[in-house]
């Protein structure tokens, strides 16, 4: 499936016994026709009232708490020949309520964002989260950009320079995935406020790098413009593949994602298979 070009595979392992690891996960993306951004494997739910366990991989391997567009293509999943309208998912983070907006379109509540260093987290103390500084060496001379970081379930460093032409995604993410500032690594955006209620977002992303899309990204680039008072609560942001509509709940704190999902194609993987290549 895909979320705005975010390449997703939906793992069913509901019913099977099977768990998939990180080496596994790799392994699948090298599969015939199977490259992904994000794997989101789906196992039996494990609280009550909840549709499904989701574990999601980056294509490396790596493993993390949040993923928007994933989630939305598992609404679909668990939503398709199924009169339901809305159900909740589990990830590592958190419960996720998703609800059906349109024949292919879902709103998910991303949950409330985290902003204090140690929920990001961040290496060390900043009194300020909005306000990051990452210093770092480039062609030999020291660099030093500030971002607002924001957790999702999973970290992100939204940087707003001041024209894109400032900031080279393809070349600056990895490195600043990497960054001693951010223990877990983290996802990494170019953002550009072109309005209250419109950004321009790109993103490279933790473990998988750059994308057509990333739903976390752009719940957490919202949640930094109007932390900064420049955006309203409620925008529209625009990445390469398209737009999501973003809003950040004044009552509840709540961020909530709203997009489309799209079906490409199904098929069986045999276990087997997998436990070879991963060896
Ligand atoms: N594409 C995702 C984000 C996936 C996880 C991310 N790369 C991470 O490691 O945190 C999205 O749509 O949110």
């Amino acid at each position: 499936m895909n979320g705005l070009g975010n390449e997703i595979v939906v793992l069913d392992l509901r019913g099977s016994g099977l768990a998939v690891s990180g080496s596994q996960a790799r392994a699948i993306w090298r599969g015939e026709g199977l490259a992904f951004d994000q794997l989101m494997a789906l196992q039996e739910p494990r609280s009550p009232g909840t549709a499904a366990f989701v574990t999601i991989f980056n294509n490396d391997g790596s493993e993390a708490g949040a993923c928007g567009n994933g989630t939305r293509c598992v609404a679909w999943t668990l939503m398709r020949g199924a009169p339901d309208e809305e159900l909740v998912v589990e990830t590592i983070a958190g419960q996720l309520r998703c609800r059906r907006t349109g024949e292919s379109a879902f709103a998910v509540e991303m949950g409330r964002p985290r902003l204090a260093w140690r929920e990001i987290p961040l290496a060390e103390p900043v009194a300020d989260t909005r306000n990051v500084e990452v210093c770092f060496e480039l062609d030999g001379a020291s660099r030093t950009l500030r971002a607002s970081a924001v957790s999702m379930g999973n970290p992100h460093a939204i940087f707003f320079p001041r024209g894109p032409d400032d900031f080279d995604l393809a070349r600056l993410g990895p490195i600043l995935e990497r960054h001693p500032m951010f223990p877990e690594r983290a996802n990494i955006s170019r953002a550009e406020i072109l309005s209250r209620t419109h950004i321009r977002l790109d993103v490279w992303e933790r473990g998988a790098g750059l994308t057509r899309a990333c739903g976390s990204a752009a719940c957490a680039a919202l949640v930094a413009a109007v932390r900064d008072g420049r955006c309203d609560r409620r925008a529209i942001v625009s990445l390469p593949g398209g737009d999501l509509e973003i809003e950040w709940r004044g009552g509840d704190d709540m961020v909530v994602m709203t997009g489309p999902v799209e079906f490409e194609f199904e098929t069986r993987l045999d276990p087997a298979l997998f436990e070879e290549r991963a060896a």
